[in-house]
């Protein structure tokens, strides 16, 4: 177990992305005030560490500091709670609820597509999350099924946004500096594709496709390279798949809208997903049925969405320099639509001098950050201090570097090696959730005057409860003993190159050894007496032993 501040232990690798790691931890004591939860002694924390690149990047440095409340204020029940900040030497960690389940991702590949109303009320929940960030001003721009972790609770499986503010840290001028920029192109909004002012619709539009893929499988928008997804993105209109409810298409379709202004704002979303849902459940009244045939009417768009900063055309139309996102490799690239955030190369047009500095986003409410001039620190570098001494009781225990988890190459596990809740599925029933059997959208709403016009076949899902995933749980692991002390040498005093010496005396002891044997068993100090040189005495004595081997080689023949 390694500690990270003074406050955490990481203890196995759950995960890795392109920004980082997550690891599951531990909290070795209390945290101190600066931290949203205190958290006890022993209590488990899901602990991402930013890869080092990020954390080596003083802009991301900056950020992480300066965004530190923004991050730990978000607070809903689909927002997986930060809950505290860790700033160590060149670590930069952020410190999580730890949500046992898998991500959508995983789920959907290992399950198949939701049913229609699963699919809406979890982009509902999911809507609900993107309004409570974007109320704070927090836009998540990275949203995607792996970063919507499915957590166990009483009433089934519950959607939880994770990594807030990842995408907005590794979106560094020191990064953009060193060509590179983080984003997921299946996902990207066409606005960010082409580097034009982001506001939250991007994140609406990242909503939309989660619920096409929680729809289908796969997100609208694939390709055999990045730049083909986002000339997809930025060219195509999506089709409608078959086996997608007239009234979802509609919603999707306003979520894709190619301009941003056209989307519908996350409170919208939310409240449109709901009205969906609950027309096409198999209990569903006329009247719902109806109202969810007309959601079109309730997806206005969003009148102020939420800016990003930095990429806004406030923060100077010319000298804006938003984030950028280009192909890392020509058409033809291979691309896999569904890989983890992507570390794209940044260079396009429009990035021009001044543009990596232009891209430090601010917070509406904050000071725009200072740009180090001259002789000047850099403005991390006291916050990097202040964050130091905060952690400066941080002790490192000798460890084994076998042992040392940042060491390790961590892998992602397998799904049947991850520790589970021990409470029974719930999500097979969750009330409104994810329980809706398939053959229910097959049939129309009981009490329409007439059958519903049957705007999509019911396709098999697979969505359907699977307890033996979750009754494979990995028993509780027993804390480790603690390691005994280290055996160090009999002298306490460490003397720098005395192992060195050591080494160099034992050597002149046995050439000694040598030399005395050689001089006490070879005629070597005859040699010397006799005062002839080393080739004459080698000659000689190559002489006698052939004459000593013919004579016995003679006598035997003789004989
Ligand atoms: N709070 C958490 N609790 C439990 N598991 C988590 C938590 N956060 C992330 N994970 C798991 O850790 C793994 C890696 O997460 P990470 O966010 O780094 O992946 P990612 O979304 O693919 O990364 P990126 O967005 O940087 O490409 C994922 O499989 C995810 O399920």
């Amino acid at each position: 177990m390694r500690p990270v501040g003074s406050k955490y232990l990481l203890e196995e690798p759950l995960g890795r992305g392109a920004t980082g790691t997550v690891w599951r931890g531990r909290q070795r004591e209390a945290a101190g005030a600066e931290a949203a939860v205190t958290g006890s002694p022993g209590e488990r924390v899901a602990i991402k560490v930013l890869k080092e690149e990020l954390a080596g990047d003083p802009d991301v440095v900056m950020r992480f500091l300066r965004e530190r409340s923004a991050l730990l204020r978000l607070t809903h029940e689909n927002i997986v709670r930060t809950r505290d900040l860790v700033v160590e030497g060149d670590l930069l960690a952020l410190v999580m609820d730890l949500v046992e389940g898998p991500d959508l991702h995983r789920y959907l590949r290992e399950h198949g597509p939701l049913t229609p109303v699963a699919a809406a009320l979890l982009t509902a929940q999911i809507a609900d999350a993107l309004a409570s960030s974007h109320d704070d001003g927090v836009v998540h721009r990275d949203l995607k099924p792996a970063n919507v972790l499915l957590a166990e609770d009483a009433d089934g499986m519950r959607p939880m946004l994770t990594d807030f503010g990842i995408a907005r840290l590794a979106d560094s001028p020191g990064l953009t500096r060193t060509h590179e920029f983080v984003g997921t192109p299946a996902y990207v909004a066409p606005e960010s594709a082409e580097g034009r002012p982001q506001t939250s619709a991007v994140d609406v539009y990242g909503a939309g496709i989660l619920l096409y893929e929680a729809l289908t499988g796969r997100p609208p928008f694939s390709g055999g390279s990045a730049l083909e997804v986002l000339h997809r993105h930025l060219n195509e209109q999506p089709r409608r798949p078959a086996g997608v409810p007239e009234p979802l298409w509609t919603v999707i379709e306003h979520c894709l809208r190619k301009a941003p202004e056209e989307r519908p704002g996350a409170v919208t979303l939310a409240r449109a997903l709901r009205t969906v849902a609950v027309g096409l459940a198999p209990t569903a009244s006329p009247a719902a049925y109806e109202a969810a045939l007309g959601v079109a009417a309730l997806l206005a768009p969003d009148p102020s969405p939420a800016p990003v900063p930095g990429t806004t055309p406030a923060a100077g139309a010319g000298d804006a320099d938003p984030t950028q996102v280009l192909p890392s490799g020509g058409p033809g690239a291979g691309y896999d639509p569904n890989a983890a955030t992507t570390v794209m190369p940044h260079g396009a047009p429009g990035d021009g001098p001044g543009g990596g500095a232009d891209r430090t986003t601010v917070m509406p409410q904050q000071p725009p950050p200072q740009q180090p001039s001259g002789d000047d620190p850099h403005p991390w570098q006291n916050q990097m201090r202040a964050a130091r001494e905060r952690n400066d009781q941080t002790q490192f225990q000798p460890l084994d570097p076998d042992q040392d988890p940042l060491r390790r190459r961590p892998a992602r596990r397998p799904a049947a090696q991850r520790p589970t809740d021990a409470r029974p599925p719930q999500h097979a029933q969750p009330p409104q959730r994810y329980a809706e059997p398939p053959q229910r959208y097959a049939q129309p709403a009981p009490q329409q005057p007439a059958p519903a016009p049957q705007h999509y076949e019911p396709q098999p899902r697979s969505y359907e409860p699977q307890p033996q995933r979750y009754e494979q749980r990995r028993p509780e692991r027993a804390p480790r003993e603690p390691r005994p002390p280290r055996r160090r040498s009999a002298n306490p005093m460490r003397i720098p190159g005395l192992g060195c010496l050591k080494g160099c005396l034992f050597m002149i002891l046995m050439l000694v050894a040598i030399v005395a044997l050689v001089w006490n068993f070879t005629p070597v100090p005859e040699w010397v007496a006799e005062g002839r040189s080393f080739w004459e005495t080698m000659v000689d004595w190559f002489n006698n032993v052939r004459d000593s081997v013919g004579a016995t080689t003679d006598g035997g023949t003789a004989g």
